[in-house]
């Protein structure tokens, strides 16, 4: 099978996208590891696919499978690339672009300053919808980890699930030894993206993210709007905040709970190509 896709990246966490209306395709998810292979492949953090909706209220459905070839309920910087992907290929002429993920519906807003902004939904803090096995809903768990630390963590779900443990310097943070030890620990029975968050101030955090099928990541959308939550939920935060991710910033609203957590961020191509799968 013959593939069109695009390159794309969301500070730097990095998509192949495949326009899957023009297209007729069937991703199975070895051929999802084959295309995000770094060498054998194209390269990517997550392959996106555009679809046709099943659904009369939404103009899109876009599916998210990770590097690993899982498929996930949502993407952060996916989104925002989602969103130019379909204006750059004139699959429409909106502004404002209601699509449906595994996770349910966003509403993306590309604004005239390239910028792209995104209702991520509501964060959901209970453990049975994390999934995260817990007694009670708490602002922070204590996970013990398999080398015997024990690390502080909250849990969120932005649709996908995350853990973000607090850390006085990410520079430092032991992203690649606990990163993995957390993503697989067993009280999160679907796995979890691990978030390492430092705050620097009421209104600013660095982050790096340990991503669930992925591995570290330049950047996480829905890790950076999980880490505000946490951080908010923690007392620790306002209500927008400026995340510093390796790859770049993004500025993340959230005015609490029951509301949904706004994200803004940029979306860039790369290049177009062709691949045979
Ligand atoms: N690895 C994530 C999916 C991609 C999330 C990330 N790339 C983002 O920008 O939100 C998961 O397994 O839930």
């Amino acid at each position: 099978m013959r593939l069109r896709f695009t390159k794309m990246h969301g500070l730097g966490n990095d998509f192949v996208v495949i326009d899957g209306i023009s297209q007729k395709v069937k991703l199975s998810p070895e051929k999802i590891r084959k295309l995000a292979d770094r060498h054998f492949g194209v390269g990517c953090d997550q392959v996106l696919l555009v679809e046709v909706p099943n659904n009369p209220d939404v103009d899109f459905c876009y599916r998210i499978f990770n590097a690993d070839g899982s498929e996930v309920e949502n993407c952060g910087n996916g989104a925002r690339c989602f969103a130019r992907f379909v204006r750059d290929r004139r699959l429409t002429g909106k502004s404002e672009i209601r699509v449906q993920t595994a996770s349910g519906q966003m509403t993306l807003k590309v604004r005239s300053d390239d910028q792209v902004s995104v209702d991520m939904g509501v964060p959901k803090l209970a453990p049975a919808e994390i999934p995260f096995q817990a007694d009670a809903e708490a602002p922070e768990y204590i996970l013990e980890l398999e080398d015997g630390s024990r690390l502080s963590i909250g849990a969120v779900s932005m649709g996908n699930p995350h853990a973000v443990a607090l850390v006085d310097d990410v520079d430092t943070a032991p992203v690649a030894s606990q990163g993995p030890q957390v993503e697989a620990h067993s009280r999160f029975p679907q796995r979890v993206n691990a978030g390492f968050m430092q705050v620097c101030g009421r209104s600013e955090v660095r982050l790096r993210v340990y991503e669930r099928g992925v591995g570290e990541t330049l950047a996480c959308g829905t890790g950076a709007c999980a880490a505000v939550v946490s951080g908010i939920q923690r007392g620790l935060l306002n209500e927008q905040v400026t995340v510093h991710l390796p790859g770049g910033d993004l500025d993340i609203q959230w005015a609490g709970p029951g509301q949904p957590v706004v994200m803004t961020g940029p979306a860039a191509n790369v290049f177009h190509g062709q691949v045979k799968l």
